[in-house]
Parts: structure tokens; sequence; C-alpha cells
């Protein structure tokens, strides 16, 4: 049998490594998942790099929020490989690891940002406790340090130190959704799932929560991955971006190549729906 690889595969393969230099942080390989018979989500792969922000766009029902599910383990996949390069372990087959090692993953060097923060803080605690509780369950003990970092992370959102003690239940939306990032970053992950973050949000709102969001994945040098249907949510946040249509990635490449020139009739469809509003 030939090993042999073609031009075009010896390419990509050059121009890959000296465009990102690094590993991998996650390489997703051929992930279907199916509800009796009807398709979330068919043989989507691609790799994430340190540092890179992926968009993930798509109509309703094409399967983003299912392919965003699988890849932070909250959805078993029905086929497929999704590796994380982790901090701990090196690679590793998330699928492979036991309930425990995937909540230590998730507390550690994952976040998840829910579309609606009320699906990502504890309602009934203060905005502190909200941000502290996720320090403790990384094993945080002296009581000051943790206040204190706490209402540093308030400061980054946003929020007036004066809101420490107040429940997210008197906070605006904004606000929510604002804490619902300090309470996702405090513990310094380097992978983080967004799903809608601004969904919901009046627009000047969410001009405000995009900036800060990209100011933090830029300070951070965070790893993210995106699920929005705003068009306006990818050019501003994502590196690369991958559009979706009934569970398949129909189109890839960098966001401002893919908007600017799409191939793809329905992504044509997408951007120009989005020009004429
Ligand atoms: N729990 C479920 N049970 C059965 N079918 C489901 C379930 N969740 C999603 N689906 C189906 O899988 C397909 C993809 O849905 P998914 O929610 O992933 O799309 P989406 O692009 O995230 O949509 P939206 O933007 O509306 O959230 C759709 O046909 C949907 O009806």
């Amino acid at each position: 049998m030939s090993t042999a690889r073609s031009f075009d595969e010896v390419g990509q393969e050059v121009s890959e490594k000296s465009w990102h230099r690094a590993k991998p942080l996650l390489s997703v390989r051929g992930v279907a998942k199916s509800y009796d018979g009807r398709v979330g989500c068919a043989d989507v792969s691609f790799d994430l790099y340190p540092g890179e922000v992926m968009g993930i766009v798509g109509e309703s029902g094409s399967g983003k929020s299912t392919l965003l599910n699988c890849l932070a383990g909250h959805l078993t996949p029905d086929r497929g490989e999704i590796l994380f390069d982790s901090r701990a372990g090196g690679l590793r087959d998330t699928q492979a690891m036991s309930e425990p090692e995937r909540r230590m993953l998730a507390r550690t060097e994952w976040a998840f940002v829910h579309q609606n923060p009320r699906d990502g803080l504890r309602m009934g605690v203060s905005a502190g406790g909200n941000v502290g509780e996720r320090l403790m369950a990384v094993g945080a003990r002296h009581y000051g340090r943790i206040r204190a970092s706490a209402i540093d992370w308030l400061d980054r959102v946003e929020i007036a130190a004066d809101r420490v003690d107040d429940r997210p239940s008197a906070f605006s939306g904004g606000m929510q959704q604002r804490l619902q990032i300090a309470r996702n970053l405090v513990t310094g992950p380097r992978l983080v799932f967004m799903d809608e973050p601004t969904g919901g949000l009046d627009v000047s709102v969410q001009a405000r929560l995009l900036d800060l969001v990209r100011g933090l994945v830029r300070e951070m040098g965070l790893s993210a991955i995106v699920v929005t249907h705003d068009l306006a949510v990818v050019r501003l946040l994502a590196d690369r971006l991958m559009v979706m249509k009934s569970g398949q990635v129909i189109e890839a490449g960098l966001t401002d190549q893919v908007l600017d020139d799409p191939q793809h009739a329905y992504t044509q469809l997408l951007v120009s729906s989005v020009l004429q509003v």
C-alpha cells in the first residue's frame, strides 16, 4: 500500500503548522449524534488551536447546540472522537474519561456559558458566592482571598463591588450574563464553550457584552467555541467559522473569508439575509 500523500495534503499540513505553530487544544473527528433516527449533527471534524475562537453558525435546528453539547460532554455522541490536550494529563479522549475525571476537567480547564444566565448561575446565592464557590470547588479555602478574588472578578466584568452580596435575581439580564462569565472564568479555564452568549439581550447590552468577552478572551489567551445564529457575534469574536445546515458542516474557514466571500449557496443566503436587515 502506498503511503505517499497528495500535494494538497502535504501543503495543507505545512501551512497549518506554520500558521498555528502549536498542537491543537481540541481535536474533533467524525462526531455524530442522532435522536431516534433524526440527525442532530453528522460527521463533524475540526481542530481548535490554543487562543483560537471558533464560531458555529446556522439556522434553528441545524445542529449547533447538539454539537456543542457533545463537545462539552453534556451529550454522548453516537460516533466520533474528541481529544483534549489537558494541562493535567496531556492528550485525553474525553469520552474515555470517567465521570469524576470529566467533572474535574469541566471545573478546571473548561467553562460553559449558557444562553440563559439562570442555567449557569445559582440564583439563591450572592454574586460574590457565585464566583467564590468556583474557587472553593478547585481547592481555595482562605475566605478573605476568595472574597477579594470574587470582588476583583466582579470589577473585571463591570459589576460594582457594592453589589457583591446581592443575589443575581436583583440584577439585570446583562449583569446576570456578566456574572455568569465571571463565575466561569475565575478558575482560569483554557477552553470556553458559549451557547448564544448574547441571545435574549437588548442590542446595546449585547454590544457591551461582546466587547467585554472579546477583551477577556484576548487578555487570557482563551480558546472558545461560540454557537450563535447572529453573524455579528462571530464577526466580532471568532477567528474561524463553521456553517451548519441539517446537522452537517457545509462551509468552514477564516471568519472574514467565509462572511465576505461565502462559497455555499446556503451561506450566501445567511449573509445576504443579514445585510438586508
Ligand atoms: N432532545 C432532543 N430530542 C429529539 N430531537 C432533538 C433534541 N434536541 C435536538 N433535536 C433535533 O436535532 C436537530 C438539531 O437541533 P439543535 O438544537 O442541535 O439545533 P440548533 O442549531 O442548536 O437550533 P437552535 O438554534 O434552535 O437552538 C433538530 O432537528 C432538532 O429537532
